[in-house]
């Protein structure tokens, strides 16, 4: 396998600018002038000034991501003081016994689909599933930390294009902790519940923390997630927060009706999995503040035929790290006979 990398689309495309609550495309200036004309059209000039002074922004911080990312993590491994340091290696106790289950049910080599529907929660949106993933106890000790980290003066980056708060998993210490988590317990289950995603296996993740808060991120608009399959789970303990269900509607490229979107809501300690190409969004929160883990599960075999944010064939661009999940394939000049 090659390295993992990006598609040059990350550098022009699906940015989300909050002052229009859509994501654009952004080569040059000329060309986002003319190609949202329309909807330009009543901005004031320094409204125009702002939005594209936030773009430019986006630009930047997209282009030093990576390398941003790796300085912060080596200034956090060397800095941070853990709270709960036991809980940074994953153990099975840390998972309900029900995922365990189903976990133990995927594995298996004669599991079916069918088979699987008793060891999960099915919801009334098309193929998400949900089931309790950790137990009350660990994500009482993960929020513990999170709030720890976030009090610290270290530095953090954002989860994502649209949250602005919240923890990125891999930079706090946890790589090995989802790996683990994704290779051993999530890849049967996913394999399963959706073959059509997942029949290479995932291979690469990015995972982080979404806080919503009063003063902070209050929701999230609707748009489709960087990853074949998705995990949320639920952190906040009940009654620490009021609002904040999530709403699904039709997949990327489907036709799309807002009167059809259907509303969840998060459940303690139990994750959803959904799509990630399943557009969703997430309504204001209303009191108190809501943290969930959210795992974007990535294919390399699935996203290197197609990139689900241009959609087209990707343009690679290598990167240390996972990236966004794409492999370029090296191609060993050895065996060639
Ligand atoms: O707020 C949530 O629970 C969902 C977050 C989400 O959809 C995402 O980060 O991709
Ligand atoms: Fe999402």
């Amino acid at each position: 396998m090659g390295k993992f990398c990006i598609c040059s689309c990350f550098l022009t495309q699906n940015i989300f600018v909050r002052i229009l609550n859509c994501h654009v495309e952004y080569t040059c200036k000329a060309q986002f002038l003319q190609m949202y004309h329309q909807m330009l059209a009543e901005k004031s000039q320094s409204d125009l000034e702002q939005i594209i002074l936030q773009i430019s922004n986006e630009i930047s911080r997209r282009k030093n991501l990576f390398s941003d990312s790796l300085e912060r993590k080596s200034l956090i491994q060397q800095q941070y003081h853990n709270l709960h340091p036991h809980i940074f290696t994953l153990k099975e106790s840390f998972l309900a016994p029900q995922f365990l289950q189903l976990v133990n049910y995927c594995r298996q080599e004669d599991a079916t689909f069918e088979g699987v529907f008793h060891l999960i929660n099915e919801t009334n949106i098309e193929r998400t599933y949900t089931f309790p993933v950790f137990t009350e106890e660990f994500c009482k000790e993960f929020l513990e930390e999170i709030l720890h980290f976030e009090d610290s003066s270290l530095p953090k980056g954002r989860p994502n294009t649209m949250n602005n708060h919240g923890v990125l998993l891999e930079e706090l210490g946890f790589d090995g902790f989802i790996t683990e988590l994704r290779e051993r317990y999530l890849g049967p289950v996913c394999h399963l519940l959706y073959p059509d995603w997942c029949w290479a296996g995932l291979d690469s993740h990015k995972a982080f923390i979404v806080q919503y808060s009063e003063g902070g991120d209050v929701d999230l608009a609707y748009h489709y997630d960087n990853a074949e399959v998705t995990l949320n789970v639920a952190l906040s303990p009940e009654g620490s927060y009021k609002g904040g269900d999530l709403f699904f509607g039709a997949m990327k490229n489907e036709f799309d009706n807002e009167r059809l979107w259907k509303s969840y809501r998060h459940v303690p300690c139990f994750g959803i999995l959904h799509r990630g190409q399943h557009r969703h969004g997430a309504y204001p929160i209303e009191t108190g503040s809501r943290y969930n883990m959210i795992m974007w599960m990535r294919s390399s075999s699935v996203r290197n035929k197609k990139c689900p944010m241009c959609g087209s064939v990707p343009d690679l661009v290598e990167v240390d790290g996972y990236g966004d999940g794409f492999t370029s394939q090296t191609v060993d000049v050895c065996s060639l006979t």
